[in-house]
Order: C-alpha cells, then structure tokens, then sequence
C-alpha cells in the first residue's frame, strides 16, 4: 500500500542539506537502539551528495555507530571501479572515507569492470543475490527492510536509474535491473527496481534546486510513475519529499500553500 507523501520545504538548499543529514543521524541512531543496527540505501547526485557532505561536517554524526551500519546503494553509473562518475566515488569523497564504517556493510554495486566485465544484466542479477542474501525471514521480500532509502530527483522526474517510460520503471518482479540507454549520462547504468525501493520503512525524495521544481510538481499532482518514476517512489510507512522552496515553487497551492504575510 502507498503511503501518502509528506512535504516539508526549507529555505535553501544549504539548510536542506544540513537538515536532511541531521534527521538521517536520528534515524540511524534510533534504528541502531531498537534493531541493533541500520541499513540505509544511498542516491547519487547532486542533492544525496550534498546530504552526505553535510553530514561529514554535521559534529553529531559521532552519534553513529558506523560499524553497525549497512549501506546500499539505489543505483549506479556502470563505469569502472573508482571512475569519478560512479556514484560510490562521490559518496566516499563526501563522507565514506571519513567514517569508521565496516567495508562487509558497504554492498558497492558492481563496476563493469568487476566479477560479471561488461555484462550489466549479470551485474544487475549478482546484486539483486547481495540483496536478497541479506533478507531475513523477517522481511517481506527479496530484499531488506531498508531503514531509510533516499532518492534523488531528476528534473525529468527520473529516481535511482528509473527514467520516463524505460523497460525499469515498469519492472514489476526483478528487484534489480540493467539499464541500456539511459537519457542522462553514462547510458549503461544499475538500478533497484520500483517493488525493490517500496520494500522500505522511509523513502526519501530529495530536490534542491530551481530544475527540479517541474519535476516535484508533476511528480506531486497525480502523474503516473511510467511518466513521472518519483511518483511511484514510496514507503512502507513513510514517504517524504525534502525540498528547498525553489524546487516547491511550482506545487499546487493545495500542497504547498504560500506564506502569509
Ligand atoms: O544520475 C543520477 O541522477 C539522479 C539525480 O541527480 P541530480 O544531480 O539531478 O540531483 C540521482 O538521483 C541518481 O542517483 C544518479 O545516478
């Protein structure tokens, strides 16, 4: 069952950043206390990016236990392994290489210069394996029950490697593809699935930025997630959009009201 978006907008997307990162501290750390550990499922991108540099400078993120934390990841450049373009790259600049984490808990995506070479359908196969390996019983499906799963939004609407009307997003049974032609660069890409990302407790749209604010609008008004990906993006119990108020200035006033004077 969907769970309704909730929006919450701040002023900039300096603030959106640091408090993005602050909620996400709370929540591993809240996940870690009840559960023993946390599993968080990383985006690429500008927005996800920001969120992990700002948690590298957020002094609270000593809270974490990082040795009890896994991370996935939503989707990958298939590129070789430490290309500036793969998002893990970017992701261990931002925050990765500064953190105590146990490299058993990070389950990178695979390169396509890794065990399956070129072949992105294989590599898309080996981690829906890695995924569905680390599934209890407890768990509703092949993959965990990711504590908290972020998605950064594209500004033709596209999260993870799901793009507008691509053979992904209509994915009903696989919970990882191979993507072949992507629209944005590079073409070849590794992506979780639609059933996959709703296997989540908390799914996280990020958008920042004036270019994302048609896509949060379309996203947000009803549109089908063959068109529109984001919105079919959602969790298990809760689906938050994070913005900053140039990506909601085009929401419907129902949704997003203006300040009053
Ligand atoms: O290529 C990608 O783009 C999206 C959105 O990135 P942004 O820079 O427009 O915020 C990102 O979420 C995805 O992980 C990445 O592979």
């Amino acid at each position: 069952m969907s769970t309704a978006p909730q929006l919450v907008v701040h002023r900039d997307k300096e603030l959106m950043a640091q408090a993005a990162a602050a909620r996400l501290i709370t929540k591993i750390v809240d996940a870690q206390a009840s559960r023993g550990s946390a599993s968080v499922v990383l985006t690429g991108g500008r927005n996800g990016n920001g969120l992990l540099a700002a948690l590298a400078a957020a002094p609270a993120r000593d809270a974490v236990d990082w040795s009890r934390l896994d991370l996935w990841w939503g989707d990958e450049r298939f590129l070789p392994e430490g290309d500036p373009e793969r998002n893990i790259t970017q992701a261990r600049e931002a925050l990765l290489d500064t953190v105590p984490l146990d490299p058993k808990r990070v389950h990178a995506m695979p390169a396509s210069d890794g065990p399956d070479g070129a072949d992105v359908d294989a590599a898309a196969a080996a981690y829906a394996e890695e995924l569905a390996r680390a599934a209890g019983p407890e768990n509703h499906g092949p993959v965990p029950t990711f504590d908290v799963l972020m998605l950064g939004v594209g500004p033709d609407t596209h999260v993870a490697s799901l793009f507008p009307e691509l053979p992904a997003v209509r994915e009903t049974d696989r919970t990882v593809v191979g993507v072949h032609g992507a629209p944005k660069p590079p073409p070849t890409r590794v992506t979780l699935t639609l059933p996959a990302i709703r296997a989540a407790r908390e799914v996280w749209l990020l958008a920042a930025g004036e270019d994302k604010a048609q896509a949060a609008a379309i996203a947000l008004s009803g549109a089908g997630e063959i068109q529109a990906p984001a919105a079919g993006a959602y969790g298990r119990s809760r689906t938050l959009w994070l913005l900053d108020g140039a990506a909601a200035s085009q929401l419907p006033r129902s949704l997003y009201p203006p300040a009053s004077a």
